[in-house]
This record gives structure tokens, sequence and C-alpha cells, in this order.
């Protein structure tokens, strides 16, 4: 019989703090009987949303894996409003921190080989247990100091799944989700184990880069882009470190059908996991002179919180803002693809066009400086000018894994630990932009060709008749999904509320055998940030500064409250109270209107003449002033200008439909107030029957 461990917390000394995830602390601890060195992490149930007996009855199950691959958890029980669960220490921690620290462009192949074999060991064997994992990715697969290579956080995680909570926790707490296979993003398609082998591929890629793909994007974005692009992979050009059959085996892994991914059994025969040297001649290399693991963590935090007070924007409200984002797209799960598509193409982030525009200014700079010089056709320049190398990019779009050109620093997130009050950091807050990697100007190329079509869909699109999405209102926040998706819970941070609160609202999306999905209806309005787009209010539209729109704010708590329409009916006095709020309201709705029209038409000579100045149109290439591409600076800028004019006229659409109903709601008012018989006709009336 194996041994037994205690379930009572003074048998336990904590020690180091080695870890920390969306829900949980990891410690270094002795188990005092036996004086040996265990991991507790404590859960935290509060944050879990997931019913005790539940948890219990799942991690009891989770107990009874036995596989040298997969972490096993030796006991669990709850102390205070936290599960302690206990298992073997990973003295080297998770490849993620281990990439953080020591391997920020990724590990060598032969690691990555050695690693992900042991990964799809333990995937094969969960698979064969009829358990799927969901949560493959460099943060939960832990190594030990002799080079063994475990899979964790299976055990407590799996019961929420089961039920959907996990999902739905998600949704609440954590930041990205790079590494969901589309069909567990997607609504309205069934997963099953085959969710992993995507998330395995994506891990592939994070050992290989040092990052997950798109993981400097905004949530909302990756969710849309996982949903949209062509699957990524290893670049063939880009990756020339990597062998041909490594990335044979990503591409196997990353196909968007599902049915056409192989199982974790078929894969383990490829060539690639063949070739593959023992965990403890490869792994246990990437260790050597590293300082111990709760040594790392706590340099890490430091190195982050130094990250962290450099950057401009509050880390807190980032978080929400991305968050916010990621909300709108994953919980509103019967979301209109070609309407999020229509989003996806405003989300450029602003340092990104930045970037684009300048590469392709420069570009086009050194095109003319060829022509001039060159009159022997080059395929480049064919492929900017024609209309169907135009179409052709549109619809190759996603043929390639985006850019991973910038060089990403983490950040971190700030959160807090509930048990003991004290502030916190994850080891993957949001990434900040690095130094530009060396990218080739024609892939620079294709990715402002693919922003100019975006451009001018928007424009396009803004002109059509508007439907009601629930996405209305514009997207283009720039800021970064949380990296690698350890993100902290932001439910209280930078003073946006967690908008899942009433619990009511959950909807069943979805069963499939053992899973149900849940989405809850979030007042996606209430969730866009007050910075970004205008708020549109069950209340009326009391109005909020906006920097479009000036400085007015207008207090709701000085409006009176909407009536109920059985008062309405009552109320003699009503039109007193009623008639100024309404007259208010339309007011300043066609006065913002008003300021949004006068906003567009000067809006052109405005911002050319101040172009230079308001920072926000593209800088002028380099060296372009003296040499005369004056013209192609000029259409950039009035394309930057269209795009600015779009957003305007979706916005002033909005306001246009706000009007409009309150307009209504406006003369339907007066119809009933029409229909209150009058003092002064009661008194006829009686006057007459008398
Ligand atoms: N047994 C262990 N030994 C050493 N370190 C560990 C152990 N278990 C977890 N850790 C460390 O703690 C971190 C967080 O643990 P874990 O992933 O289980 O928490 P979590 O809250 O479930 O995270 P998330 O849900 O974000 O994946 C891991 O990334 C790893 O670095």
């Amino acid at each position: 019989m194996g041994k037994t461990y205690s379930a009572n917390p003074n048998d336990y000394r904590l020690l180091e703090e080695v870890g920390y995830g969306a829900s949980a602390t990891v410690y270094r601890a002795i188990y005092l009987p036996y004086n040996e060195v265990v991991a507790v992490k404590c859960l935290d149930l509060d944050r879990c949303h997931s019913n005790l007996d539940d948890i219990r009855r799942e991690a009891q199950t989770m107990s009874l894996i036995d596989h040298i691959n997969v972490i096993k958890s030796f006991c669990s029980f709850v102390v205070d409003r936290n599960l302690w669960v206990v298992m073997p220490f990973m003295a080297e921690g998770s490849c993620l921190h281990l990439m953080k620290i020591a391997y920020q462009e990724g590990f060598e192949e032969s690691a990555i080989g050695s690693i992900l074999k042991e990964t799809l060991k333990a995937l094969e064997y969960l698979h064969h247990h009829g358990h799927i994992h969901r949560d493959v990715k460099a943060g939960n697969i832990l190594m030990d100091s002799d080079g063994a290579v475990k899979l964790a956080d299976f055990g407590v995680s799996a019961c929420m799944f089961d039920r959907g909570d996990r999902q739905r926790s998600r949704n609440t707490f954590v930041g990205t989700p790079c590494w969901m296979a589309p069909e567990v993003l997607q609504p309205g398609t069934g997963y099953d184990f085959k969710a992993d082998i995507w998330s395995f591929g994506i891990t592939a890629l994070e050992l290989a880069h040092g990052h997950a793909p798109f993981s400097k994007y905004p949530p909302m974005k990756v969710l849309l882009m996982t949903i949209q692009n062509a699957p990524p992979g290893l670049d063939y050009d880009r990756d020339k470190r990597f062998s041909k059959s490594f990335k044979e085996m990503v591409a196997m892994c990353l196909v968007k059908d599902q049915t056409k991914r192989p199982t974790a059994e078929k894969l383990f025969k490829h060539s690639f996991f063949k070739n593959a040297k023992p965990p403890e001649l490869i792994v246990k290399k990437l260790f050597v002179d590293l300082p111990p693991l709760w040594k790392r963590v706590k340099d890490l935090q430091i190195k982050d919180a130094a990250q962290l007070a450099l950057k401009k924007l509050p880390s807190a409200e980032q978080e929400a803002i991305s968050q916010s984002e990621y909300q709108r797209g994953v919980s509103a799960w019967n979301f209109d693809v070609e309407d999020l598509k229509f989003q996806a193409s405003l989300l450029l982030d602003e340092d990104e066009i930045q970037e684009i525009q300048e590469e392709a200014n420069s570009i086009k700079y050194n095109m003319s400086q060829n022509i001039a010089s060159d009159t022997v056709p080059n395929p480049a320049i064919h492929n900017i000018g024609s209309e169907k190398a135009k179409t052709d990019m549109k619809k190759s779009n996603s043929k390639s894994e985006l850019p991973a050109s910038l060089v990403e620093n983490e950040g971190v997130q700030a959160k807090t630990k509930n048990q003991t009050g004290r502030a916190r950091q994850t080891q993957s807050g949001p990434l900040v932009p690095g130094s530009v990697l060396s990218n080739s100007q024609s892939e620079r190329a294709r990715k402002f060709e693919r922003h100019e079509i975006d451009n001018h869909l928007v424009a396009e699109k803004s002109q059509q008749v508007r439907r009601a999405p629930s996405f209305s209102g514009p997207l283009n926040l720039p800021n970064r999904a949380s990296a690698n998706s350890l993100s902290a819970p932001i439910k209280s941070s930078g003073g946006f509320k967690d908008t899942l609160e009433d619990k009511s609202k959950t909807n069943l999306v979805q069963i499939k055998g053992r899973f149900s999905v849940t989405s809850e209806n979030v007042d996606l309005v209430k969730d866009i940030p007050l910075s970004t787009v205008f708020r549109r209010s069950s209340q009326g539209s009391p109005l909020r500064k906006s920097a479009s729109v000036g400085n007015w704010i207008f207090d709701s708590k000085q409006m009176p409250q909407s009536l109920p329409p059985k008062e309405i009916g009552n109320t003699n006095g009503l039109s007193s109270v009623l008639m100024p709020h309404l007259q208010n309201l339309f007011q300043q709705t066609s006065i913002q209107l008003d300021l949004i029209v006068n906003l567009l038409s000067s809006l052109q000579t405005s911002e050319v003449e101040n172009a230079p100045q308001n920072g926000k149109l593209p800088p002028l290439p380099r060296g372009s002033d003296t040499n005369g591409s004056v013209e192609s600076i000029v259409s950039e800028r009035e394309r930057m200008l269209l795009t600015t004019i779009s957003e305007l006229q979706a916005r002033m659409n909005t306001l246009n439909d706000e009007l409009t109903s309150e307009k209504l709601k406006y003369m339907q008012l007066q119809q009933r107030l029409n229909a209150v018989p009058t003092r002064e006709e009661d008194e006829d009336r009686r006057g007459g029957d008398s």
C-alpha cells in the first residue's frame, strides 16, 4: 500500500510560494510526519464558483490517477475558504516560468521534443481513461530536478469543466483563449478530447517561441483570430532552426477540423517523437546554474512589478478593458460571426497601425526609388498595386501566423489573495510591446495591404443599414491580452465591476458528452469602457464625457427615475415631472448629434491642418519629406481620416437610433398624457353629470 497523507493542516508547514494561477497559490511545503517536501495548492473556493462537494468528489477521483507524467494529488481537504491539494513538489516549476526566466525566445528543438513527448504520454493516458485535460499549456507542464516532466492542473479543475463552471469561471477570470481550439470557442459546435490536441499544438509553438501565438492581442481578438484565421504554425522561412518533422507534427495538431486531428496515440507515432531524447538527458540540462524555484519566482515578481510601474495605463484598467472585451466575445455565445469579423477589422492596435504605416511608407519609398532607378518590373510592386492581389490577399489573409514581430516582454497583473489580503502578481500579466524584430518587408507589405482592405471594408460597412447586433460600438482598444493566460482575477480592478452578477441569466448553451457549456447574457454595453464608446443606458441617455464629443456630463442622479406605466396613468401632475426630463433628453441628444455632424464636416480640414501635432496620424516615413513622396503620406493620412470618419459615422448612427427611440418614447408618453383626463375635464364632466 502507498503512503498516506493526513488531512490535517497542522501536519504541513507551508514554506515559499512557488506559483500562482487564476484561482490558486502554490507553496512548497513540508509534510511533517514524513519530513518530506510536497507542494500544497491552496485553491480559493470563493473564486471557483463551484460546489464544494463536487470539487471534493472530483479531487478524490483525481487522486486515483496514476501515471508517471500526470501530477496526482496525495490528498485534499478544506481549510477555511480554501481547498488544499497536496501533491508532489516539482522542484523546477513550470515550463512557462523557466522560459520567462531563462529562455525568453523558447527552447531548443531537442528540449521541446523531450518535453512534448512526456506531455503527450500524459494526454494519451488521460484520453484513454475518458478524461479531457482542457488546459494544456506550458504553465501546466511541470519539471522536476531529475528532468521528469508532468502535466498538472487537472485534478480539481476537471470537476469544474464538467459542469461548465470552469468555462464560466474562465469567462469571468481568465484573460486569454490562446490555447483554446476553434470548436471550443465557436458557438454551436461540439468538442471532445481533440481539443487537447489543438492545445498541445499551441503549446508546441509556445515552447518554440517563448509565447503562444496571438498572445500579444486582446482576448477578444484572439478569439476571433482563432475562429477566422488559418491555424498558426511554424513558419518554413522564419523558423528555420526547427526541423521539418517538428513543423509537420505541429501542423497535424493545428488542423481546424477536429476530426482531422490525430489522436494522442497516433500522434505519438510521429517521427518527431521517435527521435526525442529521454528527459533525464535533455530536460535536466535546462536548469543548470539556475537559482532555486522560489528565488526565480520572486525575481520574476520583482521584474514584473518594475515593468508594471513603467506602464502608462494602470494594469488594472488595462486588464479590465481587455477582460471586458473577452466577456463581450466569449460570454455572448450567440454572437453574429459576421459582425464580429467586422469588429475584428477595427481591432488593429494603434501601435500596430503606426508600425505598419511606417513600414509601408518606407516600402513605398524604397519602391519609388527602385522604379525611378530600374524599369524592370518588381513583383512586389505588382502585388501591392493589383486589385486581384488585394482580393487574394484578403482571401489568404489568414494564411500565415499573425505577426510575431514584436518581442514580448512580460508584465504582470495585480491580484488580491483572498486568504491573506496581500497583493500579488501573476507571472504572466499583459505583454508590452518591445522592439521590432527583423521581419521581411514583403511580410510587412502584406500586413499593410490587409489593413488597407480592412479600412476599406470598415468604410463600406458603415454605409450599410445597421443591423442591431449585440456588439455595436467600436472595439479598437489598444490593449493587450494577458500574457500566456495565467491571468489573475480582475473582478474588482480598475473600478470595473464583474458584469456577471445576475447568475439567473446563465444559459445552457450546449451539452456534449460530459460537458455543458454555459454562457451568461452580459450587458454588453455596460462592459464597454467609457473612454472608448458611448454608453447606452436603459434609463435614458445620461451623457458622458467623450473624447470626441466634448465635456458634458449629465448627472443621472438629478433626473427623475422612470415611472412604471401604472403610475403614469394615476398621476395628474405627471406632465410637469416628465416633460422637462424628456425635453432635456431630447435636447441633449440633438446637441450631441449636431456636434457630431459638425465634427464630421470640419474634420477633414482641421485634421489635415493639425496632422503633424495630433499624434494620431502616421508619422512621416523615414526620409520621405526630402524625397518627394509627400503624395503617399497624404494618402495614408486620408485613409486614417476615413477610418476616423467611419467610426464617427457609426457613432452618429448609434445616436440617431437613440434619438429615434427617445422620440418614440416621447410620442407614446404624450399620447398617454393626452388620454389622461385633466382636472378641468374631470370637473366639467362631474358638473355635466350633476
Ligand atoms: N506541484 C507543483 N510543484 C511546483 N510548482 C507547482 C506545482 N503545481 C503548480 N505549481 C506552480 O504553480 C503555478 C500555478 O499552479 P496551477 O496552474 O495549478 O494554478 P491554477 O490556479 O490552476 O492556474 P491556471 O488555472 O491559471 O492554470 C504553476 O504554473 C506552477 O508554476
